[in-house]
């Protein structure tokens, strides 16, 4: 399977940063990994003309669960693949923190997303509070548990699974490489006695704090098929080595 470096920009972006963009297009015109920005949704069509005929693929960073309708300040998942993305981000921890979405809230735009033809992207993770008590695999598994269909009813490279510490995110600190790998061992078995064989094909990203001195490490833990970058996406001097480390990977 091919590896996803997946960079998140979050509330960061104006028309002027498309010029990151180009740059990291031109710089990476055939990578050997799938390479994947999620702007703020205000900048995704603008952000598809301007790697048009390139490698570069657009998310969104959050839809709705309906369609269309009175949602004032909503985005629906076919709305952003009108704008020209291809995936979503779901179930961030900024998202479950800051506007309070459950884990069915998550499944229920998993779907909707998965409906309107865009991959989703599923984001898991522990507080610190949670990793402190011990309860990382508990908490993380009972977000997959949550926040994923009950079956598979989509191609496998349609769903990602996204492990986030939210300790780590945006802090500088990771976990230690056994940790992220405990994790993702964890993550690939629940998913295979969920889902099958075909959960063998599910990418498996890590984000928190990758940069580019720590992402080769990181990319060398069995079962990590990649990375959703936050900071490190924004330039792409950073985001760069990323994709090329994923490359390698
Ligand atoms: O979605 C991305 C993550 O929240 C990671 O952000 P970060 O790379 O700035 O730590």
């Amino acid at each position: 399977m091919r590896n996803l470096a997946a960079g998140n920009w979050k509330m960061n972006g104006l028309v002027a940063d498309l010029a990151q963009v180009q740059a990291l297009a031109k710089a990476h015109p055939a990578p050997d990994c799938d390479v994947l920005l999620c702007p703020p949704a205000t900048l995704i069509s603008r952000m598809a003309d301007a790697v048009a005929g390139s490698a570069v693929m657009l998310g969104g960073q959050d839809c709705h669960a309906n369609a269309s309708g009175a949602h004032t300040g909503d985005i629906s998942a076919q709305m952003l693949k009108d704008a020209g993305a291809s995936h979503v981000i779901l179930g961030h921890s900024e998202r479950r923190a800051d506007h309070g979405e459950s884990d069915a809230i998550v499944l229920a735009k998993t779907q909707a997303a998965l409906f309107a033809g865009l991959v989703a992207i599923v984001c898991v993770g522990e507080t610190e509070a949670q990793r402190d008590a011990g309860q990382t695999l508990d908490v993380i598994g009972a977000q997959l548990a949550g926040s994923l269909l009950a079956q598979l009813d989509c191609a496998p490279n349609d769903l990602v699974i996204a492990y986030e510490p939210v300790w780590a995110i945006g802090t500088g600190r990771t976990p230690t490489l056994e940790e992220v790998g405990a994790v993702h061992r964890f993550m690939r078995a629940t998913l295979l006695d969920r889902f099958g064989a075909a959960a063998r094909e599910m990418r498996l990203l890590y984000g928190g704090s990758v940069k580019p001195a720590n992402a080769t490490e990181i990319f060398a833990v069995p079962e990590v098929n990649g990375a959703l970058v936050g900071g490190a996406s924004l330039k792409a001097d950073d985001f760069g080595p990323i994709v090329a480390a994923l490359s390698r990977g």
